[in-house]
């Protein structure tokens, strides 16, 4: 079958980029992509809290096709919970974006499907789009269990949300295993879970909504890997790390991700 959704090429910063690192590298990426890229694909930085009202900024000022996101997000709107942002405050930064449920935070911060959930619910009230985030450790890959498992992570990251709100969702692939290692999971692998995800959304939410939410592959993704990956019927795109530091090669991802030709 032959794809309908958009690509998107998301650019996880992670805890990299002070504000004025984020306003040199949004200028990179915005100077090497050419607009033309930009019907073909959907391109989002997604830095640190403290550098998003610079990229706010200087995409509005200067009318940059790019869009912009959050990492996290608390489960609340409002109150007593210091060292939080709630998701008012970041729709009102202009973000379409926000990551929920990263590994990185399931593993460092104790990160449960529930709470997840409750993330992914907050994202959805404010209208932006969260970018679910599921996969597998090592153990779980070599027991065989990482279809499972995965599904299982988005039944429970969606769960309680109407098929209006799924279809809003952006779930990224992103298995343990691969992330920051430069293993990158091979296409076939992405296309294994990213299609067994899909084959989940069509059963739960029915194929009209299956087929619109857009599913990602995240881990190593470079240049030299991203035509292949989302060559494959239900990879949409991907959910890029160290490799979204570095303007020209994200650029370059984009045109690729876009179908071509390089910029
Ligand atoms: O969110 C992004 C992923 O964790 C992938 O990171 P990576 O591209 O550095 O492996």
């Amino acid at each position: 079958m032959s794809k309908s959704r958009q690509p998107l090429l998301a650019g996880n910063w992670k805890m990299n980029l002070n504000h004025l690192e984020a306003i040199a590298l949004v200028q990179k990426i915005a100077f090497a992509l050419p607009e033309k890229y930009f019907d073909k694909v959907e391109v989002a930085v997604i830095p640190p809290f403290t550098d998003l009202r610079s990229v706010q900024t200087l995409i509005d000022g200067d009318k940059l096709l790019l869009r912009h996101g959050a990492q996290d997000v608390s489960q609340h709107d409002s109150g007593a919970y210091t060292g939080d942002v709630s998701a008012p405050m970041l729709a009102k930064l202009g973000c379409d974006y926000v990551v929920v449920g990263h590994s990185e935070r399931r593993e460092h911060h104790g990160e449960t499907d529930e709470l997840i959930n409750r993330k992914v619910r907050a994202v959805l009230k404010h209208e932006m789009s969260p970018i679910l985030c599921v996969g597998e450790g090592s153990d779980v890959r070599e027991a065989g269990d990482h279809v499972s498992y995965c599904t299982n992570q988005l039944i429970e990251g969606l769960k309680g949300l109407k098929q209006e709100q799924v279809r809003r969702a952006v779930i990224a692939y992103e298995p343990v295993w691969a992330i920051g290692t430069g293993k990158v999971a091979t296409a076939e692998d992405a296309q294994e879970v990213c299609g067994a995800l899909r084959a989940a959304l069509t059963e739960k939410y029915g194929a009209e909504i299956a087929e619109e939410v857009r599913v990602l592959y995240g881990g190593s993704v470079k240049s030299s890997n991203i035509a292949d990956l989302v060559g494959r019927d239900d990879v949409d795109g991907a959910l890029v790390g160290g490799a979204s530091l570095n303007g020209d090669e994200f650029a370059k991802m984009s045109a690729l991700a876009a179908g071509g030709p390089l910029p």
